[in-house]
């Protein structure tokens, strides 16, 4: 039934939920925003992912008679009314969202529910988990394929996710990132991504000599043969092998496909491969390498002069190796006071970390000569002046006196409405699609936003309206003590 179960939450969003009915408020309205405040990696921007799996997850969930069984066990002891209430539930609100592939920065929506409060809240944690998870993924995953744009770069992770789901779903991410074929046949059949496999040591270790294994293999295989060179000696008997076992496909009119490097100077050997394979000829065997690579190694080995065409990449793409989480956070922006919305704040002593209240739209502006974006915009919901194409002046949220003007600008609106009244009313792109949308977001951006090594940092901007009113809740909420209300 549900791709996720009802019960894929925190207990503190059902003990709110409880408490909103026992309050009599649950079917207020409330609008939450998802966004995160700090890039990974050190990279200059994050491609969101995760929508798909988001949409099929609200479309769906339900609440199933074990779940509400279950719930009868806690201790709360929730009313049965509120447990009946639960079993009749699915989600009536509407979410706007980016597409995925877009790219995207700090302190943005990336995705903005609207909703009775009640199951505003209980989807914060699932909606959390997936587009964390995926646009994370997605984002290291764009960042390695920057590394040699013009190489094959495959998902090889599955055996060091954290279980089923993060291999599948992370591959479908690295996917959208531009990796071209993944190792996991799942996904494969899931998403119709494109799947390889070479073989392991164990395959050759199980023969009594390499040549042996080479041949077997290939015999089984003709034309999808892919050769694990490093059993014993790369140099001194993997590919001479790989070239005998070569020859001998040709002799029956075939071509061996490519060897993998799998350890050892990765530099040093697939120089020295590619020579013996050109001496003899074989100038149309690929050389894959894998092993512990991610965009550093890769950058050093291209450096280097490797002559690698195709990268294998797993353990650090899929697990995100060095940064393991994306902070996304889904805070409350406003909330239905009196029949209308009132925009709500979250006060923090760090600034980075006060929250942008209000319901606001998200413009990319791109300049018109150049055809790049200049800048992310953030405008309240009612704010008319850049559809309207008015010159705008765009600052620094936490240090507005840096601020530029711009007038010859073409605004693209990026949340867009994807489910209404608890229908799907997204056309959902296929993954051909969201792949060839996110290389025409990266070409939307100049090399100092996209590279590696201390990126620039992209401008996002709030609308002087929203600013205001930023400013003038932390004053309020500065003075609550006084008696200040926000009703
Ligand atoms: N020329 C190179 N420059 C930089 N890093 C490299 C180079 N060649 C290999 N590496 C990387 O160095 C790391 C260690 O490689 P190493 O050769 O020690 O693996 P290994 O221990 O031989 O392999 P294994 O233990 O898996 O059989 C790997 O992450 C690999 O990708
Ligand atoms: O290194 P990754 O980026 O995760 O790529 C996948 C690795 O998985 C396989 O190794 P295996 O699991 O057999 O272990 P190994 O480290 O001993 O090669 C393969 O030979 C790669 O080295
Ligand atoms: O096909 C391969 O070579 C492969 C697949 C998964 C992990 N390591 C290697």
């Amino acid at each position: 039934m549900t791709t996720i179960p009802a019960l894929h939450t925190d207990k503190y969003q059902i003990n709110m939920m409880y408490a909103h009915w026992k309050q009599g408020t649950h079917r207020r309205k409330a609008v939450f925003e998802l966004f995160f405040r700090k890039l990974p990696f050190g990279n200059g921007y994050a491609v969101s992912a995760g929508l798909e799996r988001v949409l099929a997850y609200v479309t769906q969930v339900r609440f199933t008679e074990e779940e509400i069984d279950f719930l009868r066990t806690q201790p709360e002891q929730y009313d049965e009314a509120f447990l009946e209430a639960l079993r009749n539930w699915s989600f009536t609100g509407n979410i706007h969202a980016v597409p995925e592939g877009t790219l995207v920065f700090p302190s943005e929506p990336i995705l903005r529910v609207e909703g009775e409060i009640f199951e505003a809240q209980l989807i914060e944690t699932a909606i959390l988990n997936v587009v964390n998870y995926q646009t994370l993924v997605a984002t290291k995953a764009s960042r390695i394929r920057r590394t040699a744009i013009q190489d094959t770069f495959l998902e090889f992770g599955t055996r060091r996710a954290h279980e089923e789901s993060a291999a599948i779903w992370g591959t479908r991410a690295a996917y959208i990132a531009g990796f071209a074929g993944t190792s996991n046949v799942a996904a494969g059949m899931k998403f119709q991504i494109p799947v390889s496999g070479t073989h392991a040591h164990a395959w050759v270790q199980d023969h009594d000599s390499e040549l042996e294994a080479f041949r077997a293999f290939v015999q089984a295989l003709p034309d999808q043969a892919v050769l694990l060179v490093d059993t014993y000696d790369t140099l001194k008997s993997g590919v001479p092998n790989a070239i005998q076992v070569g020859k001998e496909l040709e002799a029956q009119g075939r071509q061996l496909k490519a060897i993998r490097l799998d350890s050892g100077d990765m530099a040093y050997l697939s120089v020295e491969a590619r020579k013996m394979l050109d001496q003899a000829n074989m100038q149309h065997v690929k050389i894959i390498a894998s092993n512990d690579l991610d965009e550093h190694t890769i950058l050093n080995l291209c450096a280097q002069g490797a002559k690698i065409d195709v990268w294998g990449v797993g353990t650090k793409l899929i697990t995100a190796y060095d940064q393991p989480a994306l902070g996304g956070v889904y805070k409350l922006a406003a909330r239905e006071v009196d029949g209308g919305y009132v925009p709500s704040i979250k006060i923090s002593g760090n600034p980075e970390k006060i929250s942008n209240p209000g319901i606001k739209k998200l413009y990319r502006l791109i300049d018109r000569k150049s055809g790049k974006a200049i800048a992310d915009y953030m405008a309240l919901a009612h704010e008319q002046h850049i559809e309207q194409q008015q010159p705008v002046k765009l600052f620094h949220p936490t240090y507005p006196f840096m601020s530029k003007n711009i007038s010859d600008y073409e605004a693209i609106a990026l949340l867009q409405p994807v489910m209404e009244n608890g229908v799907c009313i997204y056309d959902l792109p296929s993954l051909e699609e969201i792949r060839a949308y996110h290389e025409q977001q990266l070409a939307q951006f100049w090399p100092e936003y996209t590279r590696q090594l201390n990126p620039e940092h992209f401008r996002v901007s709030l609308s002087q309206e929203a600013y205001d009113l930023k400013m003038n809740l932390i004053e309020k909420y500065q003075h609550r003590e006084t008696g200040y209300t926000d009703k």
